[in-house]
């Protein structure tokens, strides 16, 4: 049985026996808290018109509180037959009047090649110790490249290098394959600061459904949902936990 302790020693994961006690394992989740701790109330009748100022409310609570990385989001898309796939990604700007929430990443990965046969998704927020969650869905389209350039020139070095190192989400052979376009990289980018990979892409997602749940200990979840409407409004509705 591999991995019956819960400590790795300092030794990565990734190895260690085939076999794995998936019944103890299962004790263990069972036994771990979930929705533990206090919780932010959430009145849902005193909730905004919009969900974006909704969105901003909660988010700024988030980095005050200092949550841990509450600019993390997963982004779910879709293949052209309906396969989805789902990672998650920094979010890298907001527009809370039009409730718009923006992302970089290559465009020739395979949320790239998603969103550019398919340009809809959804950003799903999770905030544990606030037990808040938020999901946003709608149409994706690609900025401009004043705002690529903004986006691409405003990393650190080591980012800006791991933005021209090989290609987002294709095979990779093996660490040498890696170092020798690492060090390419890093090459280019001290030699040409102010360039930018051609495949950089940052993404709009402007929703146009979004939902906030907040949780509850004793489990009386609220859910409001906002949808907007053809004339730019929103319809809020209260959804069963
Ligand atoms: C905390 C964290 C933040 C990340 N932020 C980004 C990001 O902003 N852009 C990006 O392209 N990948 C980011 N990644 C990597 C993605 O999760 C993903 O592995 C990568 O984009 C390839 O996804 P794809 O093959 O589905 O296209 C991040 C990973 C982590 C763990």
């Amino acid at each position: 049985m591999g991995g019956t302790g819960t400590q790795d020693g300092g030794v990565a994961d990734g190895g260690g026996a085939a076999g794995y006690d998936d019944e103890a394992l299962l004790g263990r989740v069972r036994a771990a808290p979930v929705l533990a701790g206090e919780l932010p109330r959430f009145d849902p009748a005193t909730a905004p018109g919009a969900p974006g100022p909704l969105f901003a409310r909660w988010l700024d609570r988030a980095l005050a509180d200092r949550l841990p990385e509450p600019q993390v989001m997963t982004l779910s898309t879709a293949s052209p037959d309906g396969t989805p796939s789902a990672r998650v990604l920094i979010l890298r700007g907001i527009d809370t009047a039009d409730c718009a929430y923006v992302f970089a990443t290559d465009a020739r990965s395979r949320k790239g090649r998603d969103l550019a046969a398919n340009p809809r998704a959804a950003l799903t927020f999770y905030w544990p110790a606030h037990g808040r969650q938020i999901r946003l869905t709608g149409p994706v389209t690609v900025l401009g490249p004043r705002i690529t350039r903004q986006d691409f020139l405003g990393r650190s070095p080591a980012s800006r290098a791991a933005g021209f190192t090989g290609r987002q989400s294709a095979p990779l052979a093996g660490p040498e394959e890696y170092e020798r376009a690492r060090r390419a990289a890093q090459e280019v980018v001290a030699a040409e600061p102010g360039s930018v990979p051609e495949t950089h892409t940052v993404y709009r997602l402007r929703a146009q459904d979004a939902e906030f749940f907040q949780a509850d200990p004793d489990r009386g979840h609220l859910r409001l949902r906002y949808e907007r409407t053809a004339e730019n409004g929103w319809i809020r509705s209260q959804l069963w936990p």
